[in-house]
C-alpha cells in the first residue's frame, strides 16, 4: 500500500450533471463466484467487479481447485464449478482472502464440505475481525477447525465434513457467518437450518444470499430468525452482476451535497442489494431522487436537513451519510451500527476523529455517531487503510477547500477507479 501518498480532492466548479456508471458489486460477485463453484458445469458472471476483494474471492478458488477465467475489460468471469468436490485432491491448500470479510466468512463453510484440510488467512487487518462464531458452528456441524493463532480469529485449518443439519450463530456481529453457512448448506447431506440467537444485522444481505442461490438453482426459505436451506444442488448459469450499491452511494451523495444531478444506470426494478435505500435518506434529508425502471436519479435542492436513523441494514453507507451530515442545516444521528467497530477499522471512532480533525462537531456514541453541521477546514484526513474512509471523506473535497485524502490507494478494496470516477464530474 501506499502509506505516504496523499491526494488532493479540489471543489467541483460547477455541480455535476451526469450518468456515471458504478463498478459491479462486490456482494454479489463474491456470492455469484462461490455458487458457480459449488456448481457442476461452466457459469458466466456479467457486469463482475474487478477489485481486491473479488481478486480474493478469485483466488481463494483457484487455490480451492476451481478454475476461473477472468476478462478485466469484459467485466466478464468464466466459472468450471466443481460442486461439493471443492478442496478436495489439494492437498491442504492455503487461501488468502486478503482484507476480504465476505471471501473469508463465505470460504470457511465451502471449505469444511470435505475432508482436504485448508488453511484460511488473509491480512493483518482481516486477522483483527471476529470468526470466533462462525468456526463454533463449524465445530457443532462436525468440521474440525484449528486455530493457527489466536482461538477465534485467522489463520485457522479446517477440515470436514459437515455432517449435522441444525445449527445456531449469534446475528448481531455480522450477518456473513449466516451467509457463509447458507453458501455450502445446499451440499451437506440433510441440508441446514440456522437458528439466529441475536437480533441480526445487515438483514438485506442475507436475503441476497438467497436471492443469488436461488439463481444458482439452490432453496433458501429465509427469516430474520430462522433460516432454512434444503439438501440440493446448484446448476451452472450466466449471472448478470448488478452495479454496487454501496459504491454507488457516493456518486449519489456527491450530487446531493453539491446540488448536481447524477444517475447511475443499472439497478432494475427490484434491486439485490439493500444499500440502495440510502437514496431514501438522501430524500428525507431534501434531496430529490427518482428510481426508474433501470436506473437511480439523485438531485441535490441546495438544501439538507440532519435525520435520526437506524442503519443496521445498511451500514457500509453510514459514512457516506456522514459526509453528507456535514453539509445539513441541523444535526444528524446514525444509531443501530456499533457492530461497525469491527470492520476494516472501527468505524465509528475513525469517521468521528476525522470528522473532528477538520474542525466539525462530531460525536460518538456506543452504537453510532452525532454530527453537527459546520464548514470543514483544509485538512489531510486519515484513512485507516478502509476504502469507504477514503470514499466518503473525499466527498468533503467536492465542496470544501483544502481537503486531501492520505493512501487513497486503499480505495482498490472495491472501486479501484473511485478518484479516476470522481474527476470525470468535473
Ligand atoms: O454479505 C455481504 O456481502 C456483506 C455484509 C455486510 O457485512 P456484515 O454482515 O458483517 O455487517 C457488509 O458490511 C459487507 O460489506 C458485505
Ligand atoms: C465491510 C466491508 O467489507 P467486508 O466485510 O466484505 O470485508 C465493506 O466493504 O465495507
Amino acid at each position: 500500500m501506499t502509506d505516504r501518498e496523499v491526494r488532493a480532492v479540489a471543489p467541483l466548479t460547477a455541480p455535476p450533471d451526469a450518468e456515471v456508471p458504478a463498478p459491479g458489486s462486490k456482494s454479489v460477485t463474491n456470492r455469484a463466484l462461490l455458487c458457480a463453484a459449488l456448481a457442476t458445469g461452466t457459469s458466466t458472471l456479467t457486469g463482475a467487479l474487478f477489485a481486491d476483494d473479488t481478486a480474493a474471492m478469485v483466488g481463494a478458488l483457484r487455490d480451492l481447485g476451481v478454475a476461473v477465467d477472468t476478462d478485466e475489460s469484459a467485466a466478464r468471469m468464466v466459472v468450471h464449478g466443481v460442486g461439493a468436490a471443492i478442496g478436495d485432491g489439494t492437498g491442504r491448500a492455503t487461501v488468502d482472502a486478503r482484507q476480504s470479510g465476505t471471501t473469508s466468512r463465505f470460504v470457511l463453510p465451502a471449505a469444511a464440505l470435505t475432508a482436504t484440510p485448508v488453511v484460511v488467512d488473509g491480512s493483518a487487518q482481516l486477522r483483527a475481525r471476529p470468526f470466533g462464531p462462525l468456526l463454533e458452528a463449524l465445530v457443532e456441524l462436525g468440521a474440525s477447525v484449528r486455530p493457527l493463532d489466536r482461538p477465534g480469529y485467522l489463520p485457522v485449518e479446517v477440515a470436514g465434513p459437515l455432517t449435522a443439519r441444525e445449527v445456531t450463530i449469534p446475528g448481531h456481529l455480522s450477518s456473513q457467518f449466516l451467509s457463509g453457512l447458507m453458501l455450502a448448506a445446499p451440499l451437506l447431506p440433510a441440508g441446514l437450518a440456522v437458528r439466529v440467537a441475536t437480533p441480526l444485522v445487515s438483514v438485506p444481505y442475507v436475503r441476497m444470499t438467497g436471492r443469488v442461490m436461488a439463481a444458482f438453482g439452490a432453496g433458501a426459505d429465509v427469516t430474520e430468525t430462522l433460516v432454512s436451506v434444503p439438501a440440493g444442488a446448484y446448476s451452472a448459469t450466466e449471472y448478470p452482476v448488478e452495479p454496487d450499491a454501496s459504491a454507488a452511494s457516493y456518486l449519489f451523495a456527491a450530487a446531493a451535497l453539491t446540488g448536481g444531478r447524477i444517475t447511475v444506470p443499472g439497478f432494475g426494478a427490484d434491486p439485490l442489494q439493500g444499500d440502495v435505500a440510502f437514496v431514501d435518506l438522501l430524500a428525507k434529508m431534501g434531496a430529490q431522487v427518482e428510481r426508474g425502471a433501470d436506473e437511480i436519479t439523485v438531485r441535490g435542492t441546495g438544501t439538507l436537513h440532519g435525520i435520526d436513523v437506524d442503519m443496521a441494514d445498511i451500514s457500509d453507507t453510514a459514512q457516506t451519510l456522514a459526509a453528507v451530515a456535514v453539509y445539513a442545516d441541523s444535526p444528524t444521528r446514525v444509531r443501530g451500527i456499533g457492530f461497525i467497530r469491527g470492520k476494516e477499522t472501527d468505524r465509528i471512532a475513525a469517521v468521528v476523529t476525522e470528522l473532528r480533525r477538520a474542525g466539525i462537531d462530531a460525536t460518538e456514541d456506543e452504537d453510532g455517531f452525532t454530527i453537527h453541521p459546520g464548514p470543514p477546514r483544509p485538512t489531510t484526513f486519515q484513512t485507516y487503510d478502509d476504502h469507504r474512509m477514503a470514499m466518503s471523506l473525499a466527498l468533503l473535497g467536492l465542496r470544501s477547500p483544502g481537503i486531501e485524502i492520505a493512501d487513497p490507494g486503499c480505495v482498490a478494496k472495491t472501486f479501484p477507479t473511485y478518484f479516476e470516477v470522481l474527476d470525470s464530474l468535473r
